[in-house]
């Protein structure tokens, strides 16, 4: 069954003033969906990135894949290496640590892969879980994600999620989103508030859901000192501390005088980074996402490295809709060594979703496994429409929340370790 056409539509869609330790998220997060096309009148889909460069990087190898077969997968991923001839991709939001040639080619071929899979899996009449090896769980346990948070965007009324700027404020939406969800972990976006107030928060959660997993993920806004401080402060409050500190040297450091778990989704983003983070023993988990890690098939390669290593393995996530989560979910159910609950942004962006409803929920904190053919998703063509088109109105091309923050604040730095 060979590729006939690859249909690459970028989309926004609306996304609250979520705070991080490089700034505040724009009105508009911006994605790519992907609708590859069959000589059979299968069509697949993928989402992935939609700034600029990423997006350009994704036209370029489109002729590459054109009249390959959609079972080729390793002859698609040579091709868009090829293609790419050793180009490497950067992001402006710095989050997601340093981008390789191979990490550049793998982000490039994940979404596509993930459309291939989707067409195999119809072709099949098999759910996309079942072509990695079979679901080994039916649900996929989610995490609340909480983020400090402005009322809305500076200029607009109050979004539904309120302000949450303090310990009060990411209980009460913690308590919004456990309301809503029915989430069994949290984690807590930190690097916006000096140490202490985050450590008062994650003591706050801790009261108010004595039962729920925690982690705080400060994005590398710490030194090794606060590091480690921070550590022996909520040791025994957490399940795992992410990313406090930059790169595997300073991951390194931390690692060794702590006994808390440190998890990754910035030190380790590619396969080169993996033997030097073992040799080091930087971190005790890993944050897969397909998205950069090449696809979903590849992610299973890299959950069995981690298993031979002793790593965990958790699930990171950007702002993403309802292919991501599909492809998010069918690869956890397909991973039996996924030891924690995924992230998702999900429920800060559900309501602008380009997929039909019906087919995804959350029961209890998780999602279902989809078991129809493929992904279990379907587009919906005015949804998509409305979100191309809001993509060509809103005028951003590449996330930039350092830039947003200083619009509002002039003497924002981004600074890493602030502290
Ligand atoms: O776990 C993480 O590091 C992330 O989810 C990175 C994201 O970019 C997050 O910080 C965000 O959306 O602000
Ligand atoms: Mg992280």
């Amino acid at each position: 069954m060979k590729i006939t056409d690859i249909e690459l539509t970028p989309i926004a869609f609306r996304d609250p003033p979520l705070l991080n330790s490089v700034g505040v998220h724009e009105p508009w997060a911006l994605r790519t969906i992907i609708q590859v096309h069959t000589d059979e009148g299968l069509t697949g889909l993928g989402e992935t990135y939609g700034d600029s460069g990423h997006l350009e990087r994704m036209r370029k190898v489109v002729p590459a894949l054109l009249g390959l077969d959609v079972y080729a997968l390793n002859a698609m991923h040579a091709a868009v290496a090829d293609a790419l001839g050793g180009v490497t991709g950067s992001d402006r939001h710095g989050l997601t640590g340093t981008i390789s040639s191979g990490g550049t080619v793998d982000r490039v071929f994940s979404g596509f892969e993930v459309a291939c899979l989707d067409i195999q899996g119809k072709h099949l009449g098999r759910p996309v879980s079942d072509l990695l090896g079979g679901a080994i769980r039916d649900r996929v346990p989610y995490s609340a994600y909480l983020f400090y948070k402005w009322a809305g965007h500076p200029g607009h009324e109050p979004d539904e999620w309120g302000e949450a700027i303090d310990p009060i404020g990411i209980v009460d939406q913690a308590r919004a989103l456990i309301d809503r969800y029915g989430f069994g972990s949290i984690k807590l976006k930190g690097g916006v508030f000096p140490p202490e107030q985050e450590i008062a928060a994650i003591r706050a959660l801790r009261e108010a859901f004595p039962a729920h997993p925690l982690r705080l993920d400060p994005n590398a806004a710490w030194s090794v000192d606060t590091s480690v401080k921070v550590a022996e402060e909520l040791g025994g409050l957490l399940e795992y501390l992410e990313d406090p500190t930059a790169e595997i040297a300073g991951m390194a450091q931390v690692s060794e005088r702590v006994r808390i778990p440190l998890a990754t989704n910035m030190c380790v983003v590619s396969y080169e980074h993996l033997a030097p983070a073992v040799a080091r023993d930087a971190i005790q988990v890993l944050l897969s996402d397909h998205h950069y890690w090449g696809g979903l098939t590849r992610s299973r390669q890299l959950a069995a490295i981690c298993q031979t290593f002793g790593i965990g393995l958790s699930m990171h996530s950007n702002s993403h809709l309802g292919i991501s989560l599909a492809a998010m979910t069918h690869l956890a159910a397909a991973t039996p060594n996924l030891d924690y609950a995924c992230d998702t942004h999900y429920p800060w962006n559900a309501a602008d979703d380009v997929v039909l409803p019906g087919a995804l929920s959350f029961v209890d904190g998780a999602v279902p496994v989809p078991t129809t053919p493929g992904l279990g998703v379907e587009l919906d063509p005015d949804a998509l429409a409305l979100a191309h088109q809001r993509y060509l109105d809103c005028g951003l091309r590449d996330r930039d929340d350092t830039g947003y923050m200083q619009r509002f604040d002039p003497s924002y730095e981004r600074k890493l370790p602030r502290w």
